[in-house]
């Protein structure tokens, strides 16, 4: 099976998470598109749904679903999300595709994070995959400054302005052995909008494509 077909494959199991008559949490990518088409074929049995990015709802719309403002949504029983690694404890890697900062808000929101992925994002320890880090611009030389004085190398991502108007720094070199404390130090720095390490909105569950089939992992 090709990576693009165990990514369909998730993509349609993740449907039978998602709540009926609920508002749906939407990540970002190209998991996170296979199961925005699959959701399409049930968009009369869900109440819309709250969006972590700009392309995602461009494509939730071009189905005819119902994009809801964060604000006005109380309750989201679920959050479908892919990542770039996730650990055998739900933490993640994620901002990949930039999204990184309202994925984390719309995960927050969700009483339930359901992590969808093909077999090679599960890893041992978090740290092989550049960490992205959402940056107020004029902080981008500040907060590289640390993070190399934590170990890491930091790169602005070229070309790249968030849906926010940030830039992504990507780190690598960088030791992830306690994800909580990294996020929670990192976040704090000034400049800094979010890091891409997902440990306080670990997932609960993840759907992992293999060759075999769908695994399913709960933490
Ligand atoms: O965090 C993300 C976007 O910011 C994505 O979930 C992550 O990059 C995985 O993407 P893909 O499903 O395309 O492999």
């Amino acid at each position: 099976m090709t990576q693009d077909e165990l990514k369909a494959l998730v993509g349609r199991a993740a449907v039978e998470h998602v709540v009926p008559g609920a508002v749906v949490g939407v990540g970002t990518g190209s998991t996170v598109n296979c199961f925005i088409d699959e959701l399409a074929k049930i968009k009369d049995r869900i109440a819309g749904a709250v969006s972590s990015s700009q392309k995602s709802t461009e494509r939730l719309q071009a189905h005819g679903i119902a994009v809801l403002d964060a604000n006005q949504v109380d309750s989201l029983p679920v959050y479908i999300d892919g990542a770039d690694e996730i650990d055998h404890g739900g933490h993640m890697i994620k901002g990949g595709g930039a999204a990184l900062t309202r994925e984390k808000i719309v995960a927050d929101m969700a009483e339930r994070f359901v992590c969808i992925a093909d077999a090679s994002k599960l890893v041992q320890t978090l740290g092989r995959f550049p960490l992205p880090v959402e940056v107020i611009p004029m902080a981008s030389g500040l907060v590289s400054r640390r993070l190399r004085a934590l170990g890491g190398q930091p790169r602005v991502r070229e070309g790249v302005v968030t849906d926010n108007g940030n830039v992504i720094l990507d780190v690598t070199g960088l030791e992830i052995r306690d994800p909580a404390a990294m996020e929670s130090d990192i976040n704090n720095w000034p400049g800094v909008v979010t890091v891409g390490i997902f440990a306080r909105n670990r997932a609960k569950v993840c759907l992992l494509g293999t060759p075999e089939g769908v695994r399913r992992l709960d933490f």
